[in-house]
């Protein structure tokens, strides 16, 4: 089976006027067809630049880095991923469904289509009641799972996720993490999730690609066996501990100092 990412030997280079900048060196990285991998490393390790590759904002200065066997241009154009990142990013003069119906409308699905589909991410979200609502009716979480239930509106295979409960306070990032589980395990998507907090990469994931900077290098790769059923009796699981210390571990024998990883 092709996988959802397969990078080799990926390099990025920033260039300026004040010198070059080596964000990524020598990724080696393949992410399976609907396995949940996150990224987890220090402040400027390369985790955003890493996703931005895949998602074709950005392209490698070397290596070769595919997307189910395409380059990441053809599957931007195959509409394979989505992406969702720290600010949900919606239109405030749109509906919660007109902003979930927006991937569909540029690409010329019928009013007919669209609205079957939205009602149906909006139920795979929790927010079937709030289809009519605009996005300063809602709390920061709400929001967070429009641009989810958008992000899924052309079912990809792939979710590319930069930090999307980082604006949340720590008990609706929680839900909202349960809630994603959910959402992955009935889509059936792949995700590559870059975030700061281990517990979240431990409870969501099923391996965690630690990161070290200058230049950015995956230092560990640490498989979270866990099982699939993740509730949130998992989060008091000494299995779960045990997983969130192994990252931690995997982090601290980077040789540089944690900094900006939150180790809670
Ligand atoms: N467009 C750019 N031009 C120049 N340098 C850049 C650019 N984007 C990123 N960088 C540099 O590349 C390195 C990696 O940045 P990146 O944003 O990928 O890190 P990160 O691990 O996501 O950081 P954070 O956890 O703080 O979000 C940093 O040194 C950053 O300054």
């Amino acid at each position: 089976m092709t996988n959802a990412v397969e990078a080799r030997g990926v390099g990025k280079v920033f260039s300026s006027r004040s010198g070059d900048v080596s964000a990524l060196e020598g990724i080696d990285l393949s992410v399976a067809d609907g396995e949940f991998v996150s990224l987890i490393g220090p402040s400027g390790c390369g985790k955003s630049t890493l996703l931005r590759l895949i998602a074709d904002l950005d392209t490698p200065t070397s290596g070769e880095l595919t997307v189910f066997g395409k380059t990441p241009q053809q599957a931007r154009e195959a509409q394979d991923y989505g992406i969702a990142f720290q600010q949900a990013g919606l239109l405030p003069w749109r509906t919660v469904t007109a902003n979930v119906e927006l991937p569909l409308e540029l690409h010329g699905i019928g009013k007919a289509e669209r609205a079957v589909r939205a009602t149906e991410l909006l139920s795979l979200v929790g927010l079937d009641e709030f289809a009519g609502h605009f996005p300063h009716q809602l709390s920061g979480g709400m929001q967070q799972r429009v641009a989810i239930a958008r992000s899924l509106a052309e079912r990809p295979s792939l979710l590319l996720m930069d930090e999307p409960f980082g604006a949340l306070d720590e008990m609706t990032r929680e839900r909202m993490q349960t809630e994603l589980v959910r959402i992955c395990a009935e889509s059936g998507a792949a995700v590559v999730f870059v975030t700061h907090s281990i517990p979240e990469a431990v409870f969501l994931s099923q391996r965690v690609v630690v990161m070290s900077p200058r230049p950015g290098r995956i230092s560990a790769v640490v498989p979270i066996t866990l099982g699939d059923v993740r509730g949130e009796g998992l989060r008091e699981d000494a299995a779960f501990f045990a997983a969130v210390t192994a990252v931690r571990e995997a982090l601290h024998g980077t040789p540089v100092t944690a900094r900006g990883v939150d180790l809670r």
